[in-house]
């Protein structure tokens, strides 16, 4: 199969990729300094925010905060988590234009990210599925652990299928397909994605590809050769995930957009905004920039 001439890129740095920063919870000014400064990088999609309870995950604990103060550059589509109907309502709320229900492939992966199983967790979707639909606001449906999962290990091409189905089914619009510990490789990640692709058309499906084992770049590359249009990424390669020991962020945004770039592949996003964006909130968080292109174009000392 041809590559897709045009991918949207999602922007998750400011959802995956603060929500697990160790350390002080970070201001609200530099979360809405880096979505503001995403959307100004052409960026059309950018998960803003998590309305999860911050017990739970106290770096989202300002959610509502976030929506309030940041942009709202027109054609940009900012999307958050909602887990349940009380975290839809504050994201209703809040005016998010878009919202998302996460769920997973493994049931030890479920219980520990939203203290369920998955067949609870479609019990607990459905209704936020519904309200969206009243209010006209899309939902997006995530599932974890495609690749493999901190618990259970191998995880079987058929287990994604069917619960991603299952959120399809439910109406949500696109089902982004999570690394979520980034243990994936090319193959797989192909045997994975035609099982799932047998019940949802292509054009639905996201691939949420994290970097723990550097192998998101090369994952990415064998699912656009499948017909993917949809790539989160994370500005900077921000993240990490609580569940799994040494997992790293999402694949770098910077570092999928010099892929498409190099490919032919339009997304409309601007790599030099983008490698000083991610310049930017690496200094803000005190942390290594972990793009590679982020590191050969941009920092001080270039
Ligand atoms: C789902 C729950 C809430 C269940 O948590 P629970 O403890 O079972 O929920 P509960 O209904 O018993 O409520 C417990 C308390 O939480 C409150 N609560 C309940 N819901 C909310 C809410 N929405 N907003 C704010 N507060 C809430 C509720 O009001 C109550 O407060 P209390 O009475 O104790 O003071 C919890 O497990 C949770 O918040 N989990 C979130 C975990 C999370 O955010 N993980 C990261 C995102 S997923 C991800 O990163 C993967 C992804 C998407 O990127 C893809 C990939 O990479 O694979």
């Amino acid at each position: 199969m041809a590559f897709p001439k045009q991918v949207r890129l999602v922007e998750m740095s400011p959802r995956d990729g603060l929500q697990n920063e160790p350390g002080p919870v970070i201001a609200t000014t530099i979360k809405t300094g880096l979505i503001d400064r995403l959307a100004d990088c052409g960026l059309r999609h950018i998960e803003a925010a998590s309305f999860v309870s911050p017990k739970w995950v106290p770096q989202m604990g300002d959610a509502a905060e976030v929506m309030a103060a940041i942009g709202r550059k027109a054609g940009v589509r900012y999307s958050a988590l909602t887990p349940n109907l009380k975290g839809f309502e504050s994201a209703l709320a809040a005016g998010v234009d878009e919202v998302a229900v996460f769920g997973a492939a493994s049931e030890s992966f479920t219980r520990k990210n939203i203290n369920c199983t998955i067949a609870e967790s479609l019990e607990r979707f459905a209704p936020v599925v519904e309200e969206a639909r009243k209010h006209g606001i899309p939902v997006r449906g995530y599932v974890s652990t495609v690749l493999g999962c901190p618990y259970e290990g191998e995880i079987q091409p058929e287990q994604v299928a069917t619960v991603a189905k299952a959120l399809y089914d439910l109406g949500c619009y696109e089902i982004s397909l999570g690394d979520t510990i980034g243990v994936g490789t090319p193959l797989k990640a192909k045997r994975m994605l035609e099982a799932v692709s047998r019940d949802i058309p292509m054009a639905h499906l996201a691939a949420h590809f994290h970097d723990t084992y550097g192998q998101a770049l090369a994952n990415l590359y064998a699912v656009l050769e499948e017909g993917i249009a949809v790539i989160d990424a994370s500005v900077a390669g921000l993240g990490g995930c609580p569940y799994a020991k040494g997992a790293s962020g999402n694949v770098a945004t910077e570092d999928v957009l010099y892929l498409l770039n190099g490919l032919g592949i339009e997304t409309g996003v601007d790599l030099e905004k983008l490698v000083a964006t991610g310049d930017w909130i690496s200094g803000q968080l005190n942390r290594r920039n972990g793009s590679k292109v982020g590191q050969a174009l941009g920092g001080p000392c270039q």
